[in-house]
């Protein structure tokens, strides 16, 4: 099979004509623009050609040796830690291949075999890929995944899958360099054809220049929106000096509430505005990447990276979904092998799935989806069949039962899949490792969640492959730009900047949201207007997936310093001081083989190592009681702590004084989903600000925290920012409800409004809309993305945040815990049927009944203006502007209650009525805010004499 043309079969074609058509119009590689030029046949044409055959041979790995398949259960002692009883036993059994391909039996489901088979790149953790952590590992060149299976998470099963990829290649770079050479020639003689030479031909002597560029946001943008930063803060002065000084005398608490709530939101602004102070973007150059560390006639001295894929609960977060993220990765690698404009074929396994839903006719003729289909089906099956387990538990096929029977009592498992023993592909490549691991789990042993299986996942990848950077994902969360770890590596091999950077963070972005994002879960504003901020100061905040970190960042250590300011040596950050065995024990746990390998500062792991040592290493390393008394979840890897283990964990990083860079790929890097029905959206949210008030009242408290490290002023800014930030539900709740209160007392929050007020009011309303608007321009979102995200600022606010603070409230001071809920990850059952489930949740009681209040305020306002003529319009339009500024903001809420069948659900209704006439009521008898001398009818501003 001829190497070039094979990236030029049909499932390529997509991806070309992706690139060719929306994308940068050039070879994502060689950056060659394609062109067609007069005359001269299509370019594309040509290659259609020689196309044909390939396409029948392109997964065929008939001649993949035959391999074995290994496999080690381990039960490890559910005492505290150590070797002794380490019991893990390794069988090994050899598998030959057929002619088509290898099969991998794994377990043993009744009748039928799970398994794992190469040729079609499906991969099927065992059972129903819902109990494991994986891993997969190969030597230095190679990809490799890795399973780490931690069963018993909260709400019962839990496994994390990790990858390792290398993202180097040899002999094939050079025949595509070859190609690629040849084919610039062509491109340059028709160049030269019609005058125009490409700019962006690559040069050998680019090979020193920077892999990556910051580009600030033009002046012209960023000026004035500074500008009418400071205007805004000039104007909020000057309001709250009207404010504090014009108490409303018959209704001075009204008048007392609103300005208090007021001075709460001026502050939270400040705190979200001026990390945003300098935001800038920036721009990697891939060929430069290449020219440097790939250089012709050597081996790739790129560096490999270990991928981790996390997933929970097979019910939400279904196989299929898990095992496309899976398909995605070793797309990575098959990618990186054959090269060039095949970027976009990794996208398939995921891809395919939907674009073959939605345009039947390219089922027709897709290799790939004949395939994909049979795959999906399997998957599927087992998934059906797995639903229900049999009496004695699952078997595996040498009929002992399978350990992991018990989701929250079962011992380590480690099964490696692929990559070892010397399997090959038909080019004497060496096949991927995939290796499944399951945490140990014990009752009465704390396994902290993802943080828990991440951490696991990093000893286990120490020990097997060591790549000396690691790639996460959440299990729904797949590569979708095949350069995304090279877009990574242009920061973190960068030779004169690399070396501080903990971290690279992809924005998320999503698949299967409705068109109009009702409930904002794109977050389009904080990935490209807050992370831009971040970036340009100490670095984006790590948001739990699509983020590339340096191992020895995970370490604990401290970011490294040049030694003289202008130098370019930099400290050793693992070895400096020397630190003794003991110390490194008492850090990272009593395992010398863990010990030994963080201290090789470039990874990797000694050349001979015996594999069933190292995978009982491993089988110690994921023991539960592995961590105590050492610094894992403390100082060293994912930080427990906290329901949202990425704040926290990024947040060390930067007190260390690393530095971390956001990177934003033209093609989305991944793409993950997000529930996007109201419930779900309301529980996700509610999850994220309970981790942030857990670490508002933790010791990692922002406001209080690292001082004297390496955490610059402003970045901390944006983390005291995002754990504060659910206390806001409480000024929020109250000031929604005054519009409601002030119609239906006839009081306002403010005394007769002089001409004075009035400026100041429109001047404070401009500059909040126009520092909106020019952080839209900078930023590139749309004005409907920005609108949604302040809508569901108020959504979010009145509901999920405020439960958050009393649960984050009742966790640390009553002990009381709460279950991290999994967000379930829909299949593709199209068509946003999703959006409009209902579920009953208490979270919906509060926005339902402002809304209801706020409804019946203004029907009541209007109707009393009615009777009263028109002297009374004049002061009811503030109040009443005030209150639909309310219903607009729950506008979206209020549609996901009607949801699709116009049914609110009874129990809702009920509660929101009732509290909404209790309310009422209560304020009309008792009102605080008014002062007792006028007849108390008279306030609730209808006629009651008639
Ligand atoms: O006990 C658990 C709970 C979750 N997960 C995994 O964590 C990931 C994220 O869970 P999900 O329910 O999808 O949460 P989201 O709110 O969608 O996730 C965002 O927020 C989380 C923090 O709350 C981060 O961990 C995620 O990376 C980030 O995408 C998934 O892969 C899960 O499998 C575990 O491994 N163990
Ligand atoms: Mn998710």
């Amino acid at each position: 099979m001829s190497f070039c043309s094979s990236m030029l079969m049909k499932p390529e074609r997509t991806c070309y004509e992706y690139e060719r058509k929306e994308g940068s119009q050039a070879c994502p590689q060689c950056k060659t623009r394609y062109k067609r030029v007069k005359g001269s046949p299509r370019v594309e044409g040509d290659e259609e050609e020689d196309e044909i055959d390939d396409l029948e041979h392109e997964f065929d790995y008939g001649n993949i040796e035959a391999s074995s398949f290994t496999q080690v259960v381990g039960a490890m002692p559910s005492g505290r830690g150590g070797h002794a009883g380490s019991t893990g036993s390794a069988t090994s059994s050899k598998n030959d291949s057929s002619s088509q391909g290898l099969e991998f039996p794994l377990l043993t489901y009744g009748e039928e075999d799970v398994q794992i088979s190469y040729d079609q790149h499906a991969i099927i953790v065992p059972p129903f890929a819902s109990q494991g952590n994986g891993i997969h590992q190969t030597p230095a060149g190679h990809q490799h995944l890795v399973c780490v299976h931690t069963r018993s998470m909260v709400p019962e099963k839990d496994i994390a899958l990790y990858g390792y990829g290398s993202i180097a290649w040899k002999e094939r770079m050079e025949e595509w360099r070859k190609r690629q050479n040849h084919k610039l020639q062509v491109v340059k003689h028709q160049g030269d054809n019609d005058g125009e030479l490409d700019p962006d031909l690559p040069m050998m002597d680019e090979g020193r220049q920077p892999l990556s560029r910051k580009l600030p946001i033009s002046s012209s943008k960023i000026s004035p929106y500074r500008l009418i930063i400071i205007l805004r803060l000039v104007v909020l002065g000057f309001f709250f000096h009207y404010r504090i000084l014009h108490p409303v005398p018959d209704a001075y608490g009204l008048w007392m509430t609103s300005v208090i709530c007021e001075i709460w939101f001026a502050v939270s602004w400040i705190l979200d505005q001026f990390p945003k102070w300098y935001p800038i973007e920036r721009e990697t150059y891939l060929d430069r990447l290449s020219l440097r560390y790939e250089k012709e006639g050597r081996p790739s001295e790129l560096a490999d990276v270990d991928i981790f894929v996390s997933t929970v609960d097979p019910m939400k977060e279904p196989p299929l979904i898990t095992a496309n993220t899976v398909l995605s990765i070793l797309a990575v690698d098959i990618q990186l092998t054959k090269s060039c404009a095949m970027c976009q074929m990794m996208v398939q396994p995921c891809l395919l799935l939907k674009h073959f839903q939605r345009h039947p006719n390219l089922l027709e003729n897709g290799f790939h989806s004949r395939e994909y289909d049979e795959f999906k089906v399997r998957v599927n099956r087992l998934v059906a069949m797995a639903q229900k387990v049999p009496e004695d538990g699952w078997t595996m096929q040498d009929g002992t039962p399978w350990p992991g029977n018990n989701v929250r009592d079962h011992p380590g498992m480690i099964q490696l899949f692929l990559g070892h023993d010397g399997l090959r592909d038909v080019d004497g490549n060496e096949l991927p490792r995939l290796v499944y691991v399951s945490r140990e789990k014990r009752p009465g042993f704390e396994h902290h969640k993802k943080a828990g299986a991440m951490n696991a996942l990093v000893r286990v990848s120490a020990v097997l492959s060591n790549a000396p950077y690691l790639l996460n994902v959440d299990c729904d969360h797949y590569i979708n730009n095949s350069k995304a770890l090279r877009e990574a590596m242009c920061f973190m091999m960068d030779p004169t900047s690399g070396k501080k950077v903990c971290y690279v963070q992809f924005p998320q972005r999503f698949d299967g949201i409705d068109r109009h994002d009702r409930y904002s879960n794109r977050n389009v504003v904080f990935f490209d207007i807050n992370m831009k901020g971040l970036d340009g100061l100490q670095g984006p905040i790590y948001v739990g997936t699509g983020c590339v970190f340096r191992r020895q960042a995970l370490y604990g250590y401290d970011a490294p310093v040049r030694k003289k300011p202008p130098s370019k040596t930099w400290t050793n950050i693992a070895s400096s001081p020397p630190v003794s065995q003991e110390k490194l024990e008492k850090r990272f746990g009593q395992s010398p083989v863990f010990v030994a390998s963080t201290l090789r500062e470039n990874g990797g792991i000694p050349d001979k190592v015996n594999l069933t040592s190292h995978l009982k290493e491993a089988m110690h390393l994921i023991s539960c009681g592995y961590e105590d008394k050492t610094e894992w979840g403390k100082e060293v890897g994912w930080i427990y702590g906290s329901v949202t283990e990425d704040i926290l964990t990024g947040f060390k990083m930067h007190c260390h004084g690393w530095r971390s860079v956001y990177c934003i790929p033209k093609r989305p890097a991944f793409k993950g989903s997000a529930p996007i029905n109201l419930s779900d959206r309301l529980h996700q949210v509610l999850r994220w600000a309970l981790g942030s008030v857990e670490i508002f009242l933790s010791k990692h408290c922002p406001i209080w925290y690292g001082y004297g490290g390496g955490l610059k002023g402003l970045e901390r800014f944006s983390y005291i920012n995002s754990v504060v930030y659910p206390w806001t539900s409480i000024p929020l709740l109250v000031y929604c409800t005054l519009p409601a209160i002030c119609l239906l007392t006839g009081k306002f929050i403010v005394p007769e409004i002089s001409n004075y007020a009035s400026i100041i009011f429109m001047a404070l309303f401009i500059s909040i809309a126009a520092t909106g608007i020019l952080e839209m321009q900078w930023g590139g979102v749309g004005i409907d993305d920005w609108w949604r995200n302040e809508q569901f600022w108020v959504i979010g606010g009145v509901s999920s945040h405020l439960f958050a603070l009393f649960q984050g409230l009742l966790k640390v001071l009553a002990g009381v815990s709460t279950n991290f809920t999994v967000t379930s990850k829909g299949g593709d059952d199209g068509e946003f049927s999703e959006l409009y489930v209902f579920k009953w949740t208490t979270l919906l009681i509060p926005p339902t009944t402002l809304l209801i209040i706020n409804i019946i305020g203004v029907v009541v306002g209007i109707a009393d203006a009615v009777n009263n003529g028109y002297d009374s319009w004049g002061p009811l339009f503030g109040k009443l502007f005030f209150a639909i500024w309310v219903i607009m903001h729950l506008y979206p809420f209020l549609k996901g209650l009607i949801g699709k069948q116009d049914r609110v659900p009874t129990v809702i209704l009920i509660w929101s009525i009732l509290l909404a006439s209790i309310m009422t009521l209560v304020w009309v008898r008792v009102n605080p805010f008014v002062s007792r001398d006028g007849p108390i009818l008279e306030i609730c501003g209808l006629n009651c004499d008639e």
